[in-house]
């Protein structure tokens, strides 16, 4: 179940700072840059040349600095460590900016014709307004700006009301035009506080999903771990590890069909093992689970191609099946397994035929033209094994 969760308030607070560096930085830094370009040509025919290189070279420092103090800010991520102390230097940045355009006007106006002056503050009023779109995400920024910018030229206006005959008027529009703006702001920042906790919304969303995913895609894995578990559990005998006889049925019908698709062979060998009654009775059935095993491992590397299947198919029973292959080749398959049986050398001093375990093999070779059941194959299999034990155990006998 996804939560729909808000965004903690500190969090959103270092949202902010972080957008207002990553955005605003360069917004606003090229707004002053472009007003103190403005300025300095508006105000060249009036004022020495080296005072005004000397200001803007003042102000263009103060932009730097505050650029490279956002910089660091952001790659050192500040905002998230430090955000109140950030937050502080930012809004304090943003003041001396402002302060040095109202100072600048308040200076330099009474030098000026009334229309450069009234050009002068429109400058300001424009490098006010366009802060307003990009340094709102903190609205304390903004307002530092403004206020500091604005309000002192308005107080100023005001004061000297007697000097020009539009200062009265113009000190009004400018507090007018402050608190416009600081209306504005409020709608608009509201604005990037929605968009900023939506985002947020909207990445939480996200991760929980992902999470979510990767637990199904567990799961899913645990669940196929656990089937395939289940089918091993039903197809493998305990005591060997190999194929049981529901697995070796299985193998042989799909080997009959695919043989009588392609017209090929497929050849059986089924294995007992000789007087195993009296091994378990002389050595005792543990001992007796380990010869099994023992042979069952011999059986494993005899099944050396591809698709050759080795089972228990029963008690002290075996059984190899070996697709593609003819008789001469079973039987080879069959010396090949008396030979390692022989040479693993487990003494059987009861054996009326060896003095060590010993096996014997019926093996059964097919050209299948119709479908025929495991089960008939097994026995045919198995009157070949009876016949073996016939000829005195230890044989392998060939159908
Ligand atoms: N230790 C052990 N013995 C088993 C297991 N399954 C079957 N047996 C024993 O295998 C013996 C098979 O005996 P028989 O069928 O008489 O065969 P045999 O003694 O090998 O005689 P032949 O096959 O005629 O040579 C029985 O004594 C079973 O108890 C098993 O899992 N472990």
């Amino acid at each position: 179940m996804i939560y729909l969760r808000n965004i903690p308030e500190e969090e959103l607070f270092c949202a902010q700072l972080e957008l207002l560096m990553q955005h605003g930085r360069v917004a606003s830094m090229m707004a002053n840059l472009i007003g103190v370009i403005a300025v300095m040509g508006l105000l060249w025919p009036y004022f020495d040349a080296g005072d005004l290189l000397l200001w803007g070279f003042g102000i263009l420092i103060l932009l730097l600095l505050r650029s490279l103090h956002m910089s660091a800010a952001l790659s050192d991520r500040r905002y998230l460590s430090r955000p109140k102390k950030l937050f502080w230097q930012l809004v304090a940045g943003s003041a001396a900016t402002g302060l040095i355009w109202s100072g600048t006007y308040i200076l330099v106006s009474p030098y000026l014709p009334v229309t450069i002056q009234y050009l002068l503050l429109l400058i300001v009023v424009f490098i006010a307004a366009i802060s307003l779109a990009v340094m709102v995400v903190i609205r304390e920024y903004f307002l530092a700006f403004t206020f500091s910018a604005l309000w002192p030229i308005a107080w100023w206006s005001l004061a000297n009301f007697w000097d020009q005959p539009y200062n009265l008027l113009l000190g009004f529009l400018l507090l007018a035009l402050t608190g416009l703006l600081t209306a504005a702001s409020n709608g608009i920042h509201d604005t990037f506080r929605r968009m900023l906790s939506l985002n947020w919304q909207q990445e939480a969303m996200a991760r929980e999903l992902g999470q979510i995913t990767n637990s199904l895609r567990d799961r899913n894995l645990q669940l196929q771990e656990a089937r395939r578990q289940l089918t091993d559990l039903a197809n493998i005998d305990e005591l060997t590890g190999l194929g049981n006889r529901r697995l070796i049925n299985q193998t042989l019908r799909e080997e009959v069909n695919r043989a009588r698709r392609s017209h090929g062979w497929v050849s059986v060998i089924l294995i007992d093992v000789d007087f195993f009654k009296k091994y378990n009775d002389t050595y005792g059935h543990p001992a007796g689970d380990e010869v099994l095993r023992r042979i069952g491992d011999i059986m494993q590397r005899a099944t050396a191609r591809a698709g050759e299947v080795a089972g228990r198919y029963g008690g002290e029973e075996f059984i190899l099946v070996l697709p593609g292959a003819r008789a001469p080749e079973a039987l080879r398959t069959a010396e090949r397994l008396k030979r390692l049986v022989y040479e693993e050398n487990i003494p059987h001093s009861d054996s009326e035929v060896s003095d060590r375990i010993s096996i014997s093999q019926g093996v059964l070779s097919i050209m299948p033209d119709e479908d025929v059941d495991p089960g008939v194959l097994v026995d045919r299999a198995d009157a070949a094994l009876y016949e073996a034990k016939r000829e005195g155990r230890d044989k392998i006998a060939v159908v």
